[in-house]
């Protein structure tokens, strides 16, 4: 892994103080580039870092025809990664919770958190950690505005209500460093092929790729836009808007 790439996970996991000394964190591992990422960067912090935690791996599996993760398995052992694939039935169940041509993604996303919940409360893990990283936040953010109507991003640390964190230790890391790590160490990882939307007659979620392809073609034109939106992901003037909650009336 690049030193820049760990750089910026040990700096981000230092400012928002993600993992800890005595810390036992569950990775959700679809076996993408990301999370991919996600477990090697965590078992160079647990050799490196001053502190002592542990962490293993947990794919949650749709119950899906033909779907196997038997190498992502050998993956983890190679590197002393505990592993657990976590039986589901979302699949079969979804085929009555979804009607066509409604939005699956949402869906299967939900059911999967929440799997993935139950894992980490069973195995008494007081953080689960996911592989979302900076580009993902900065979508969300426009899609939240434009689709949505309200302006909020992915936390890097959030309480869940269940007893652990939710964390994402990528958060400030750009997805072309996840892919120039995948592609340097020839990592096979999972795509499309395990998203049990593949599988269905269901409308395809067009509004990420749409706000993906406008932010790449706002990139071209000027390479700093995204240190810029990162600047000011830390500079909000939260009482310039219009939500009056935001505002001190006892200053004005
Ligand atoms: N089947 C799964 N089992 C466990 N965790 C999962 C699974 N699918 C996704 N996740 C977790 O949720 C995160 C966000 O999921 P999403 O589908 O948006 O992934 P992604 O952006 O394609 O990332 P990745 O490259 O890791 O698949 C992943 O990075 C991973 O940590």
């Amino acid at each position: 892994m690049s030193k820049k790439l760990l750089k910026v996970i040990g700096k981000t996991n230092a400012e928002f103080r993600l993992i800890g000394e005595g810390d036992k964190v569950l990775v959700g591992l679809s076996g993408g580039k990301d999370s991919l990422s996600l477990v090697h960067a965590l078992k160079h912090m647990q050799r490196n870092a001053p502190f002592d935690f542990e962490f293993e791996a947990c794919t949650v599996k749709y119950g899906m025809p033909d779907e196997h993760y038997d190498f992502l398995s050998a993956h983890c052992a190679q590197y002393g990664i505990k592993h657990t694939v976590y039986d589901t039935n979302i699949f079969d169940v979804s085929q009555d919770a979804i009607r066509e041509n409604s939005s699956f993604c949402s869906y299967f996303s939900r059911m999967r958190r929440g799997a993935l919940y139950s894992f980490a409360q069973e195995g008494g893990f007081n953080k689960v950690a996911l592989g979302h990283h900076f580009d993902d936040t900065v979508e969300s953010f426009f899609m939240n505005m434009f689709y949505n109507g309200t302006m909020r991003a992915l936390a890097p640390i959030y309480k869940t209500g269940k007893g652990f964190h939710l964390i994402r230790p990528l958060i400030q890391v750009r997805e072309s460093q996840l892919r120039g790590f995948a592609m340097d160490n020839n990592l096979q990882v999972v795509g499309d092929e395990a998203c049990p939307a593949m599988l269905k007659d269901v409308k395809m979620p067009h509004a990420r790729a749409a706000t993906k392809e406008w932010l790449a073609g706002l990139e071209q034109k000027n390479s700093d836009i995204f240190k810029m939106i990162k600047a000011s992901f830390k500079h909000i003037h939260d009482d310039t808007f219009l939500d009056p909650e935001r505002w001190d009336r006892d200053d004005i």
